[in-house]
């Protein structure tokens, strides 16, 4: 099976994502309010594009069930994901609106765009499939370890990714993505393999962004 295969073959990048200093101190909750929030107004920027991606899938899948799942997807993208948003950014109120969008914050929004607009259907899936699995595998771990203590400062983020409901939404998709890779040839079933790879890899760099708390290397040239 497509997913079974490429789980294994990012396996070492997952162990990375589960390491990373960022993930574990969301996870401990010693993790800085002010890197919170930088990562917080980067997820916002790219929760649009994202949901953008999703809602292409929706117009290109050939089974009604499965575009109405993008649809939906696409809408939770863009509403409870924000109000999770909202919840910790109203705190911060304006200090949110001077951050710039990270390069890899565009980076990330920019190949999920152009997957959208220019690959076949069945890599469009692949791509948006690690921002599912990545973030339900590291939700379930970070609940495994923190427990649900309300007294989290980040319990809200933890509980929304390792929420059952969201457990079967990721099994959605992943069902979608290993239909579409048995029905597709050697050559869609490789550039899926790709994209997956290489939104798995922006799913690290987007959390290493928000510990760097990443600028524009020309900022001092040029505001971003
Ligand atoms: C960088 C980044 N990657 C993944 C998610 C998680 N996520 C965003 S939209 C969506 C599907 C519909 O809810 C999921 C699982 C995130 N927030 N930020």
């Amino acid at each position: 099976m497509f997913c079974d295969d490429i789980w294994q073959r990012t396996s070492d990048l997952m162990r990375a994502i589960h390491e990373h200093p960022f993930v574990t101190a969301l996870g401990d909750g010693s993790l800085d309010r002010d890197t919170f929030v930088f990562y917080m107004v980067q997820d916002a920027r790219y929760l649009e594009a994202f949901a953008k991606a999703l809602a292409a899938a929706s117009v290109r899948a050939g089974d009604s069930a499965d575009a109405a799942f993008w649809a939906q997807s696409a809408h939770t993208a863009l509403v409870a994901e924000r109000e999770l948003h909202s919840g910790y950014i109203d705190e911060l109120g304006d200090a949110a609106k001077g951050i710039a969008t990270s390069p890899t914050c565009l980076a990330y929004s920019s190949f999920l765009q152009a997957t959208a607009l220019s690959e076949p259907y069945p890599v469009i899936a692949a791509a948006v499939l690690p921002c599912f699995w990545i973030y339900q595998d590291v939700g379930t771990a970070l609940l495994a370890k923190a427990g649900d203590d309300p007294a989290h400062p980040y319990a809200k983020w933890i509980s929304t990714y390792s929420d059952p409901e969201f457990a079967a939404s990721v099994e959605r998709a992943k069902a979608i993505t290993d239909r579409l890779a048995a029905a597709a040839s050697p050559d869609t079933r490789e550039a899926m393999a790709q994209a997956y790879g290489r939104a798995a890899a922006y799913e690290w760099m987007f959390w290493d962004s928000a510990w760097r708390r990443e600028g524009w290397p020309t900022a001092e040239w040029l505001a971003p």
